[in-house]
């Protein structure tokens, strides 16, 4: 489905770092965290590929999505000016998401620089299943952090940084082997070395990975995003087939 959303407001939290809040129908098919959107940020032949953008909150009611982004590159950027009033070009909700119904009592969600925001959608609904949530989060330096707070409301909330500016100094992983382990069921969003060294970490823990890699079409149409896999073809469509994997189900 398509759509022109509304921006209500856009706010920026942290370096590069820019929280945007769209306003449409489209929203109520926006029922499983993990899955994306894809954005057009502008009408010239320059921008005529969307961004994918992870659903980071969804208020029903409201008709609301809540999107965050790193401003990188011309797209980015361009999507940074939009100012309350204007509209974007919303392709939704695209993906499989992760599956809620995994979690057993406890589930570890672990996010790395902007595979964090699919994890706060996905710890909302965990929680109103009655599922604890642990959250382990790691960016490069305090500067660079976001999201913290909303996170500390849902449950336990561990941040690494890699210069030690906050918390742990170091990556997710370290964090991860000094907690205890009473959790059954992990997910992560991030880099892939990230999610590999995660995989390394908890071997014996049932968990499900979200790639967020080039893409092109975001529809299945174009092969931009395919990844070698344990399956019969050898490959998945990162778009199609994922963004979210069971653990071990990617040759990363
Ligand atoms: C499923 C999924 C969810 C994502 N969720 C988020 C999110 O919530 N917040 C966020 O900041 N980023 C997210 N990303 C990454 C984001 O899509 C890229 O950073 C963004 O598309 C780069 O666009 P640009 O205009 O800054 O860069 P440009 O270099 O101008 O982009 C050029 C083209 O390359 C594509 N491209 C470049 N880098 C990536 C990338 N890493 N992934 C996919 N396409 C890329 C762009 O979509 C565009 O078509 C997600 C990616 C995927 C696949
Ligand atoms: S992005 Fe085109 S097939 Fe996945």
């Amino acid at each position: 489905m398509q759509e022109e959303m509304r921006v209500v407001k856009q706010t920026s939290i942290a370096r590069n770092i820019y929280e945007i809040v769209l306003q449409g129908d489209i929203t109520k098919n926006m029922t499983k965290p993990g899955q994306f959107v894809h954005m057009r940020v502008g009408n010239s032949s320059e921008f005529m590929l969307r961004r994918p953008i992870s659903i980071c909150s969804v208020d029903q009611q409201a008709q609301t999505l809540t999107c965050l982004y790193r401003a990188e590159g011309k797209g980015t950027t361009q999507l940074s000016q939009l100012k309350s009033g204007d509209s974007v070009n919303i392709l939704a909700p695209l993906g499989n998401g992760f599956p809620v119904e995994a979690a057993q009592k406890t589930a570890l969600l672990i996010g790395g620089g902007i595979g964090v925001p699919p994890l706060y959608e996905l710890s909302k609904q965990l929680n109103a299943r009655g599922i604890k949530t642990i959250h382990v989060l790691g960016f490069q330096s305090a500067e660079d952090m976001f999201y913290i707070k909303q996170f500390e409301a849902l449950g336990t909330t561990h941040v690494a940084t890699v210069d030690g500016t906050y918390g742990t100094k170091g990556f997710v992983t370290d964090v991860i082997n000094a907690i205890p382990v009473d959790y059954d069921t992990f997910y992560t969003c991030g880099p892939i070395v990230m999610i590999k060294a995660i995989q390394e970490t908890l071997p014996h823990t049932p968990g499900f990975v979200s790639l967020e890699e080039r893409m092109g079409c975001g529809i299945g149409a174009c092969y931009a995003c395919v990844c070698e896999a344990d399956n019969e073809d050898g490959y998945v469509k990162i778009c199609t087939d994922g963004p979210v994997f069971e653990k071990g189900a990617l040759a990363l």
